[in-house]
């Protein structure tokens, strides 16, 4: 396409994109495309606003018909005028169901083919909104209520300030009827009934503004969490021994923080010790051999294998994670 329509909402859309591109830099990007509204405006902005766009469409290979989704989709990215645009056809397999498979997958594939490119994503401020909600709902930490950053290395969301409404009018300035994803209307996703019926309702019970302020709660929770992870990140490196090649903490160290400050450096140094999906409740325990000690046995972390867990104890004034034989586990896969 060699001149774009000058609507006023696509002229929003590269206005977002410009600041992205300002902000983090342009030269070259990638777009992750599912050929729905929200990433195929993106992707019209990022052509007119971010240099060359190289596509990357995935193929989730779970519905009939989904190999022509993507190959049409990628064929509107050349019309578009990107430079690239290239179908990544995934096997959507493991656990934790099939959304966040998908989910993982897509962004494995993603990562893949950036070829050291930021890759662009198409959420926008509702579902920044949606994200916070079912995070306030359901009890999530501060860090998920924080939502979802512009620019995570190497994920960029230029349009997180922008109404999806809005990506819905670029395409139809465009003349480019977006992809209507099933999911994205089916009442069996929580997401789905959230964004139809939920967020409608609080709207208009409230008067308005509800997406808006719910975006803006994540973007104050966020500045606040840096601030928290700053700090924690000082105090694991004053805990910090390593004895062996083997990480340890020094709980003298640990013990004058603020709790709060010190469940964030146990949560970052866990993670990094192969701990995985911590909950707030593990976190508490770890942190009571810390605050509350009182000789307990150790705390088992997500992030052993069958038959062995992963389990952070405290010996001689240290905490050290390690993997400990779980008979429990042996005999029900036996
Ligand atoms: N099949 C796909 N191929 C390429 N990019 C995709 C695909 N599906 C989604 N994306 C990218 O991810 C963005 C968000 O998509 P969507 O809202 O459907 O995902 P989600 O599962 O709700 O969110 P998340 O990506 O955070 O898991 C899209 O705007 C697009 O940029």
């Amino acid at each position: 396409m060699s001149k774009l329509p000058e609507g006023q909402a696509l002229l929003e859309l590269r206005h977002a994109v410009r600041r992205w591109t300002a902000e983090h830099g342009g030269g070259g990007v990638a777009v992750a495309l599912s050929g729905g509204a929200d990433s195929l405006a993106l992707t019209a902005a990022a052509v007119a606003e971010a240099g060359p766009v190289h596509a990357l469409v995935v193929d989730h290979r779970l519905q009939d018909g989904s190999a022509e989704v993507a190959a049409r989709a990628a064929e509107r990215a050349l019309a578009l005028g990107c430079a690239s645009a290239r179908v990544l056809a995934v096997r959507v397999h493991g656990s934790g169901g099939m959304e966040a498979a998908a989910r993982r997958a897509r962004y494995e594939a993603l990562d893949g083919a950036r070829e050291g490119r930021a890759v662009l994503l198409g959420h926008t401020l509702d579902d920044q909104a949606e994200t916070v909600l079912l995070g306030l709902s359901r009890g999530s930490g501060p860090r998920s209520l924080a939502g979802m950053r512009d620019y995570d290395a190497p994920w960029g969301r230029p349009l997180l300030r922008v109404r999806r409404a809005v990506t819905a009018r670029a395409c139809a300035e465009l003349a480019l009827p977006p992809y209507q994803d099933p999911h994205n209307s089916s009442p069996e996703f929580t997401r789905v009934r959230l964004r139809t019926e939920a967020l409608p309702l609080l709207e208009q019970i409230l008067g308005g503004g509800v997406a808006q302020a719910l975006a803006r709660t994540a973007d104050q929770l966020r500045e606040d969490g840096e601030v928290l992870d700053a700090l924690a990140s000082e105090l694991l490196a004053e805990a910090e021994r390593v004895d062996g090649g083997a990480s340890e903490l020094e709980v003298t160290a640990l013990a004058g923080a603020h709790p709060a400050v010190r469940r964030r450096a146990l949560r970052s140094w866990l993670l990094a010790g192969g701990a995985r999906s911590l909950t707030d409740g593990q976190l508490r325990a770890a942190d009571e051999l810390v605050g509350r000690w009182r000789g307990q046995g150790g705390v088992a972390v997500g992030g052993g294998r069958p038959g062995v867990r992963l389990v952070l104890s405290r010996r001689r004034g240290r905490l050290s994670v390690g993997l400990v034989s779980d008979p429990q586990s042996e005999q029900q896969r036996g």
